[in-house]
C-alpha cells in the first residue's frame, strides 16, 4: 500500500530555453531563474495558493497545471492522496518562450514524487522525465528544467530521451522580454508541415556546429545559433522580436528566439562582460531584461 510522507515538500525549478536556434524540440538550456513551489498531503480537498508572475491568470482547480502533474504522478505510482495543499512562488514569466509550462510540469511530477514515501523506488528518475515529457509534449525544456545544464532530447519509437552534453563556463544570457505573451501552442501552428531538404540540410549542420560551440568554442556561437526551420515562420506573432533578433545578429550577436518566443535571447561569454552590459542597456522599452548563468543543477527538492 502505498503512503505519504508528514509535512511539506519542497521543490525549486528553472527556466529553461529551447530550440537555441536551429535545434528545433531537441536542444534546451537551464537558466537560473527559478519557481519556488511548497505541498502537502491533507486530510481532503485542494488548496492551490499562488504568488508572483502568472498568479492572476491560473487556476486555482484540479485544471493548474502543477495539480495536473502531480495526478498524473500519482496515478503512475499507484497513490491517492485524501487532500492536497499546493503554494507556488513563480518567477519564470508565462508563454514568453522560457519553459514556464515545462516547469510546473517537472514540479509538479517531482513534488509528488517526493510525498509518496519511498517515491524514487516507485518512479526513477527517466520515468520523471518521461512522465513530464509526455504531459508537455515535447521534450526539450523539460530535459534540461530536470536535469540543469545543456540537454539534447528527442523521441524515438515512441519513447523520450535526453543526453546531457557540456557547455563552457563562459556561456552565459541575456534574454529580454516582451510584455505580451504568445502561447506555445499558438506558436507551433505556425509551422509548416514540411520544410525544403536544403534548409533541413543546413540546420543539421548548424545545430551539430551548436553542440561544439556550446561545449568550448563560443567564438563560433554566432554562426552556430542560425535557424532555418522555426523562427521565421514564426515572425507573424511576434514581429518586434525577429526584428531585435535580426538587428542584433546584423551586429555580430548570437541572438535567437527563446523556445516558442517571443523572449529574445543573446548569448554572451561572462556574467560580467561589458559586452553583456551593453546590451542590458538596449532593452527596449517595457520589456524585462535579465542577465543569466547557466543553471547546472535542473530541478532542486528538499524537505
Ligand atoms: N507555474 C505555473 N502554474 C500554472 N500554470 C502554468 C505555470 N506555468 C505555466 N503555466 C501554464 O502554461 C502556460 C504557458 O505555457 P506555454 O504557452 O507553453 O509557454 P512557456 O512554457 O513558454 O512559458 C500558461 O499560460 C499557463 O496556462
Ligand atoms: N520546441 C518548442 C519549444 C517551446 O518552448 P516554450 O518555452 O516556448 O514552451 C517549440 O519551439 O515549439
Amino acid at each position: 500500500m502505498v503512503t505519504f510522507v508528514s509535512g511539506p515538500v519542497r521543490v525549486s525549478v528553472p527556466a529553461t530555453s529551447a530550440n537555441l536556434g536551429p535545434g528545433f524540440d531537441s536542444l534546451g538550456l537551464a537558466l537560473d531563474l527559478r519557481d519556488e513551489l511548497e505541498a502537502e498531503v491533507t486530510a481532503g480537498g485542494l488548496a492551490v495558493e499562488v504568488s508572483g508572475v502568472g498568479a492572476d491568470e491560473v487556476p486555482r482547480d484540479e485544471s493548474h497545471l502543477v495539480v495536473r502533474s502531480m495526478r498524473a504522478a500519482f496515478a503512475e505510482m499507484g497513490a491517492e492522496p485524501a487532500g492536497l495543499r499546493l503554494a507556488c512562488t513563480n518567477v519564470i514569466p508565462h508563454a514568453r518562450g522560457l519553459g514556464s509550462s515545462s516547469a510546473a510540469i517537472v514540479a509538479g511530477v517531482c513534488l509528488a514524487r517526493a510525498l509518496v514515501a519511498g517515491g524514487t523506488l516507485l518512479m526513477d528518475d527517466d520515468a520523471v522525465f518521461r512522465l513530464a515529457a509526455r504531459i508537455e509534449g515535447h521534450p526539450d525544456n523539460v530535459a534540461p528544467a530536470f536535469h540543469g545544464g545543456f540537454v539534447i532530447s528527442g523521441q524515438e519509437d515512441g519513447e523520450f530521451y535526453a543526453v546531457a552534453s557540456s557547455v563552457d563556463p563562459r556561456v552565459a544570457a541575456v534574454v529580454f522580454v516582451p510584455p505580451t505573451p504568445v502561447s506555445t501552442e499558438v506558436a507551433r501552428g505556425l509551422l509548416p508541415a514540411e520544410v525544403p531538404h536544403a534548409d533541413a540540410a543546413a540546420d543539421a549542420g548548424r545545430t551539430a556546429l551548436l553542440v561544439a560551440a556550446l561545449a568550448g568554442q563560443p567564438e563560433h556561437l554566432h554562426r552556430a545559433t542560425r535557424d532555418y526551420l522555426h523562427q521565421d515562420y514564426r515572425r507573424p506573432a511576434m514581429p518586434e522580436s525577429l526584428a531585435l533578433v535580426d538587428l542584433l545578429r546584423g551586429e555580430g550577436h548570437a541572438a535567437i528566439v527563446s523556445g516558442a518566443g517571443p523572449t529574445v535571447l543573446v548569448f554572451t561569454e561572462g556574467q560580467e562582460s561589458g559586452a553583456a552590459a551593453d546590451l542590458v542597456a538596449r532593452c527596449p522599452e517595457g520589456w524585462a531584461v535579465h542577465h543569466l548563468t547557466v543553471d547546472r543543477d535542473g530541478v532542486r527538492v528538499g524537505p
